[in-house]
């Protein structure tokens, strides 16, 4: 998928919001265990109830690998039916992999071809040639780790080296590298005072906003510093919608969820014109 038309599919829903489809077992309704694959049925379930509120799905892949070749087969099974049935819908692997370039190309291989996904979270901290291997891939986007929404973020994102901090580094340094304009970032929702200066480093290009929700980013401060000409906002919520309920109810309370964001987003883009 384009950039263009991802836009467009935003303008068209008045919605910026990506569900995370971080399936666990622990946590979905009882009656989906005695399914033949319920991550599946879970996800079909949330897909069936929400996909005219969102424009984007972001399974986490550790959700899946944690429950081996049946978590794979799940994923599979789920961008199969995205690709199928939402072809309009922007799919983001979030695997945060990266590695030696020539491990990268089998990464971005898996994710751009064999799941066919139009993007994945990679890791900037193995420097250009982990991370070009990704973007020579055409209209599939690279969405590279920038400022994380976790504390973490500040042991090393945050340090200043060499007079600049290191988010900062990865974001001008990764605007030199081949095919650049496959690249997206992520920035956590935590962190909403940064977007600033981060615009002013990357006026155009989308961000992947994670932490609203659970992790307590707020929508509005968001918009307010990291909206941009083409909207160039995701926001993800994964725990915050998917497990709305626990209930038989679950896929009617996500996209109950997804509704009261979708709205709170339209208000936004209304009062910007976009
Ligand atoms: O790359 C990500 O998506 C990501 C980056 C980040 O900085 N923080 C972050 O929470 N995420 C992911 O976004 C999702 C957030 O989930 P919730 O906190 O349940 O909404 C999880 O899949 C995280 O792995």
């Amino acid at each position: 998928m384009t950039t263009n038309q991802l836009v467009e599919e935003i303008k068209n829903k008045k919605s910026f919001l990506c569900i995370g489809l971080d399936v666990d077992l622990n946590k979905i309704p009882e009656h989906l265990l005695k399914e033949e694959d319920p991550i599946f049925a879970f996800n079909k379930a949330i897909i069936d109830a929400t996909h005219h509120l969102c424009v984007a799905y972001k399974p986490n892949t550790a959700f899946y690998e944690a429950y081996g070749l049946k978590g794979w087969k799940a994923l599979g099974k789920t961008i199969n039916y995205l690709n199928e049935n939402h072809p309009e819908i922007f799919t983001i692997a979030d695997a945060k992999r990266g590695d030696i370039g020539n491990t990268s190309t089998m990464y971005a291989k898996a994710f751009f071809e064999d799941l066919a996904f139009d993007s994945v979270t990679v890791a900037p901290y193995m420097g250009k040639d982990s991370v070009e291997p990704f973007l020579a891939f055409e209209n599939k986007h690279t969405i590279l780790l920038a400022l994380t929404s976790n504390q973490g973020a500040f042991d090393f994102q945050t340090k200043t080296i060499e007079g600049k901090e290191v988010y900062k580094q990865v974001l001008e340094t990764s605007k030199t590298w081949t095919n650049s304009e496959n690249l997206m970032y992520v920035v956590g929702a935590t962190k909403a005072e940064y977007l600033a200066d981060i615009r002013n480093i990357i006026p155009n290009s989308f961000l992947l906003v994670p932490g609203v929700g659970a992790q307590g980013g707020n929508l509005q401060d968001v918009c307010k510093y990291g909206m941009n000409d083409s909207v160039g906002l995701l926001i993800n919520s994964s725990r915050g919608i998917i497990y709305a309920s626990k209930e038989t109810d679950f896929a009617q309370a996500a996209a109950q969820k997804s509704e009261e964001l979708q709205k709170e987003m339209a208000e936004i883009l209304n009062a910007a014109s976009l």
